[in-house]
């Protein structure tokens, strides 16, 4: 499996193939081209002075005579945790907070509206361990934490709806953790929050030690710049969990993860993409860096030996719409900030049948459902 030393897909196609397949391998892989964003000189001088990333494209949508594009630009940050795992929580966790900071900053110049960050982008990825300390001081609460005022300030600042994936504690039943992201207007006030709603049980990816499966539905924020929801993480294995969110009336939904080239980078290109097709709705999916090591041994349960890492998090973060054209990834192995001109009139709904699948579905969920299969 490859890790840091293989940039990602994009870097491999332009490298090795020549020029007239290089195209139809695109058209084909990314669908629709996206233009390049013009984005300010000074944005790409101050993210190769902070060591990351900067990309910028924007989706075309044919002009209509009844409604004005509706244009909006999202930023999606993918990064490492920059200290050691070992680092006192707090020095971790302002560590994060500055490097974020930066990278918003950056995002405030080329004309982001709305910036979402990866899953538990406040801490290492510590469910693996299945250790109690020093993971869960990570948590924090969901409406006046330090990370949710840290956040509250950079959307004043910056006029800036920010999407902040976080470790929940939740002091009004019983100090409990979720998995959840907080969702603040760009006048800085929470407009609330949603969690996580299937969590995996997968080898190294056994969350439930920590959190359930959360409960607080389907929400969908309206901001000032288009409805938004989030579906974290593994959620995006699950196209009825997108689907309640684009029910809902969601026009992009935020794929805020963490996630392995063992496990997901295959399924990475394909899921997001096919929930915005499927969805008729712009889908961002985002996810971590690197390598993260921790202090004490860990097993994942498949009779493999102990370790102390969990794999390489490969990054190529994208953004798709609903006519199937994504963008092209960022890097699998540096920091990055991608800004996407998105028009929202490209979501509108032509053929649902949800009325035909509702009936269908409450027959499939009794006890006593038989399928419906012909047989000879
Ligand atoms: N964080 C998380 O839910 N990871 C699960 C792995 C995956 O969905 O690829």
């Amino acid at each position: 499996m490859a890790g840091a030393e293989w940039e990602s897909l994009e870097q491999c196609l332009e490298k090795n193939l020549p020029l007239a397949d290089l195209r139809e391998v695109k058209r084909i892989l990314y669908g629709k081209e996206t233009r390049e964003l013009h984005l300010p000189s000074g944005a790409f001088e101050a993210a190769s002075k902070g060591d990351f990333e900067l990309r910028g494209y924007g989706f075309e949508a044919a002009e209509e005579q009844q409604r004005r594009p509706r244009i909006v630009r999202v930023g999606l940050v993918q990064n490492r945790t920059p200290l050691p795992t070992d680092t006192p929580v707090v020095k971790q966790v302002t560590a994060l907070h500055r490097r974020i900071e930066a990278i918003t900053e950056v995002a405030a110049t080329c004309g982001v509206n709305i910036i979402c960050f990866q899953e538990a982008w406040t801490m290492p990825f510590a469910f693996c361990t299945r250790e109690r300390l020093p993971w869960t001081e990570f948590a924090e609460s969901a409406e006046d934490g330090p990370t949710i005022r840290f956040c509250q300030e950079l959307a004043r600042k910056h006029d800036m709806v920010v999407v902040s994936p976080i470790l929940e504690r939740d002091a009004e039943h019983g100090d409990v953790l979720w998995n959840t992201a907080v969702v603040i207007s760009n006048s800085g006030a929470v407009l609330g929050k949603t969690r996580k709603n299937h969590i995996p049980r997968v080898g190294d990816f056994n969350e439930s030690t920590y959190y359930m499966e959360g409960n607080l539905g389907h929400p969908v924020f309206q901001t000032q710049f288009g409805r938004i929801a989030v579906n974290i993480c593994y959620g995006r294995h699950h196209p009825l969990n997108w689907l309640m969110y684009s029910i809902n009336g969601a026009e992009i939904i935020f794929n805020p993860s963490a996630t392995v080239g063992a496990l997901s980078e295959s399924l990475w290109p394909i899921e997001a993409r096919n929930a915005a097709i499927a969805n008729h709705c712009f889908t961002c999916a985002i996810n971590r860096v690197g390598e993260e090591r921790f202090p004490n041994e860990f097993t994942s349960g498949d009779g493999k030996k102990a370790h102390r890492d969990f794999g390489y998090f490969y990054g190529s973060s994208y953004v798709a719409a609903p006519d199937g054209s994504r963008t092209p990834g960022l890097s699998r192995n540096r920091d990055g900030l991608l800004v996407t001109e998105l028009d929202l009139n490209l979501c509108r709904q032509m053929t649902g049948r949800y009325k035909m699948y509702a009936r269908e579905l409450t027959e499939a969920v009794k006890p006593n459902y038989s399928p419906n299969i012909m047989k000879e």
